[in-house]
């Protein structure tokens, strides 16, 4: 199979679908500028299977015309269990991808339903699946096992962690800034649609947030991240909830969005003067506080905070009022240079260093085609 030359990647996220098309040489290098699409999800588009054709179609028209005839396409893949890299997709793939499904429900089905909805499109072309949870594939054991018995660890019920693509294209341009955060101890604060914490220490991951699924860790903007698990059992046995109710409430309607009582989305709860979205603020700057401390606390000590997502970097208010929570730490912002988003926002008394990056989980894809790009 000859080098890739025009690779198409698609991220489906909670929150938006994007695409990048990258024009290459032999090499790897790009010979044309890359050109990015964007699609918002919305509410209608929980149903999978009928928006995954309709996205690839308003993803393309976005790109230039001559970009239609990919000779590789690579996919964010949320859910690859313990796979440690990206791989070719094949029918066995899927299968073993679809099982995982009930695992990222609102990630996996989309993403496999643009495979096929891709593989339709440009048929004989190869395709490649990149996981988010390839990123943790050395947490440390006792952060990988759940305390649950080792029953279920072996049927799989275990922390995988998730934003793997994010995590790495974070450390990528965190060390082009300043390259002895190679071996500095991190934690990284992806906070967009879904959002979770990292704890990096020599470069890889040893501790995270989410946990089997992308539900656990920090509320999220409809996701309630880390609850009481009683309150689960409490919904089913005495409320009766049937199991697809809870499920659309720990997903769709919690977090930012349930403590809100409307908007998920943290660019109108910031615009809000309403009291709940004043108490939705805070609960989840707290929780991102509490979250920061507690990855530090997996790294025996902390060198440098670094947020990214569509809140962690466009955000400078939050920023601000997570770190507010941390001075005590050492993690002291500058307001100028948290305003204006960085890279660096520390400030000059502070003994953790701080920063922005604008996450590219699309180069992250192009890297990893190039990597199967002669199997
Ligand atoms: N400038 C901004 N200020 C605050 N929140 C923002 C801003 N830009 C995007 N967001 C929030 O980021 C979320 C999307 O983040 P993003 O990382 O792009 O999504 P996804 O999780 O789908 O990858 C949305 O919920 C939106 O509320
Ligand atoms: C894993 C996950 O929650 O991804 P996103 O934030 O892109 O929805
Ligand atoms: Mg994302």
């Amino acid at each position: 199979m000859s080098a890739p030359r025009d690779v198409l990647t698609i991220n489906v996220g909670s929150a938006t679908v994007k695409a990048a098309y990258y024009t290459i040489d032999a090499q790897g290098f790009l010979i044309a500028p890359v050109i990015r699409a964007k699609i918002a999800v919305l509410p209608e588009d929980a149903h999978a299977a009928r928006s995954a054709d309709r996205w690839l179609s308003q993803l393309l028209v976005q790109l230039p015309a001559g970009a239609g005839q990919p000779t590789r396409v690579a996919h964010r893949v949320v859910h690859g269990a313990t796979r440690p890299g990206p791989a070719l997709v094949t029918e066995a793939l899927m299968t073993e991808l679809t099982a995982l499904t009930p695992l990222a429900p609102l990630h996996q089905a989309p993403a496999l339903r643009l495979i096929e909805a891709a593989g339709h499109r440009w048929p004989g072309v190869p395709q490649v699946a990149a996981f988010d949870t390839s990123w943790h594939a050395n947490l440390a054991p006792w952060a990988r096992r759940l305390p649950l018995p080792a029953s279920l660890h072996a049927a799989g019920v275990q922390r995988y962690g998730f934003h793997g693509l994010a995590f790495a294209s974070v450390m990528r341009q965190l060390i082009a800034f300043d390259p002895a955060l190679a071996t500095a101890r991190l934690v990284l604060v992806h906070l967009g649609g879904g959002s979770s914490l990292c704890a990096v220490a020599d470069g890889r991951s040893v501790d995270t947030t989410m946990g089997l699924t992308p539900l656990d860790g920090v509320p999220m903007a409809t996701r309630s991240g880390t609850l009481d698990p009683g309150v689960v059992l409490y919904l089913a046995q005495t409320l009766a909830m049937p199991l697809p109710e809870i499920e659309h409430l720990l997903w769709r309607d919690s977090g930012l969005r349930g403590l809100s009582g409307g908007s998920g989305d943290m660019r109108e709860l910031l615009a809000d003067t309403s009291e709940p979205a004043a108490l939705a603020r805070e609960h989840y700057a707290m929780r991102v506080a509490q979250g920061i401390a507690a990855m530090a606390t997996s790294l025996g000590g902390l060198d440098g905070v670094v947020f990214s997502g569509g809140v962690g970097a466009g955000a400078a208010s939050v920023r601000a009022r997570i770190a507010a929570q941390l001075g005590w730490m050492g993690l002291l912002l500058d307001s100028d240079a948290n305003l204006h988003g960085g890279p660096a926002v520390h400030a000059g008394a502070a003994t953790i260093s701080a920063w922005v990056i604008q996450v590219d989980e699309e180069y992250e894809l192009l890297q990893a085609a190039l990597a199967l790009g002669d199997e």
